[in-house]
């Protein structure tokens, strides 16, 4: 039997279908935290006010906003350093990997092996380059010394800093430069093999070239990871950021992809903040 050839009608709308199949929908990233009506006092202070808010795997997300407007005490609340704070009370919910880091049973142990921080201020021990990488794998129990050698090598490999320390690896860490510290301390938090980096302005400490090169490590570690950085640079936040939350007075306005949040966005006091008529 003969199979009639397609009218081009049913041409057209075969090739839309082809279309519409081919130009797949970006793929959706799982969500590794999800923060559901959080609040945080400290003490009087409600600090952190009905926080929503999702972050998707092996995107950097940027936390913006004025000064003392939360974004420390958020991100130091997703591996739970801000209990440290005697007054801390909470509410709600930050569910990581699905489970409540909040609830009694939950181990902050636990959180702290698989989420790394880097600080402000590069805080590198007072110790040798080689340690400063080799501490975390050793409380973890890793004791073999060709094991720890791989580690070391990989993390500073990984943090782009290897090929200028390889040959002082027994020298004090605090002989590198400002740059070269927080990169170690970033192969320091690679180090326990986490599955986020939260980063406090990592940059605002560092001179122009060392900020870029943290910037483009960012981009890289992203592949891997997944990144949270709370930035006052809105450059910074626009170049390198997937999704972008804009804190205010303790309250997420506005929380979206970073292109949206940079051109289109939904609040005003969003417009008002990125284009500088206040903070
Ligand atoms: N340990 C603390 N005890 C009491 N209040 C605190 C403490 N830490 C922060 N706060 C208050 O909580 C609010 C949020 O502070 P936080 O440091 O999170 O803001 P931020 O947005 O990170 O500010 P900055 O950009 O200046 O670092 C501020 O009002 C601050 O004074």
């Amino acid at each position: 039997m003969m199979i009639p050839a397609a009218t081009p009608q049913e041409t057209v709308e075969k090739s839309k279908t082809i279309d519409l199949a081919a130009r797949k929908q970006p793929e959706k990233k799982a969500v590794v935290y999800d923060t559901k009506d959080f609040n945080l006092w400290y003490g009087e202070t409600h600090a952190l006010q009905n926080i929503n808010l999702s972050i998707h795997e092996k995107e950097v997300t940027a936390i913006i906003g004025p000064s003392g407007c939360g974004k420390s005490t958020y991100i130091k609340s997703l591996n739970r350093m801000v209990e440290l704070t005697p007054s801390v009370r909470t509410s709600g919910v930050i569910s990581y990997q699905g489970k409540n880091i909040l609830d009694k049973s939950f181990k902050a142990e636990e959180l702290r092996t698989k989420v790394g921080m880097v600080f402000q201020k590069p805080n590198p021990f007072p110790k040798s380059i080689y340690e400063n990488v080799a501490y975390g794998p050793k409380i973890h129990g890793i004791r073999n010394k060709k094991i720890l050698d791989e580690i070391v090598e990989q993390s500073l490999r990984r943090a782009y800093i290897w090929d200028e320390v390889k040959d002082r690896l027994k020298e004090n860490a605090y002989g590198l430069s400002g740059g070269q510290q927080q990169r170690l301390c970033i192969a320091r938090c690679l180090a326990i093999e986490p599955e986020v980096i939260l980063m406090d302005e990592p940059t605002s400490a560092l001179d122009p070239k060392s900020t870029l090169r943290i910037e483009e490590l960012a981009q890289e570690l992203k592949k891997e990871y997944s990144i949270i950085m709370v930035t006052h640079n809105m450059q910074q936040a626009a170049r390198i950021s997937d999704q972008t939350a804009f804190f205010l007075n303790g309250e997420v306005v506005e929380c979206n992809r970073t292109n949206h949040v940079f051109s289109n966005p939904d609040d005003s006091r969003t417009e008002d903040y990125i284009s500088g008529r206040f903070g």
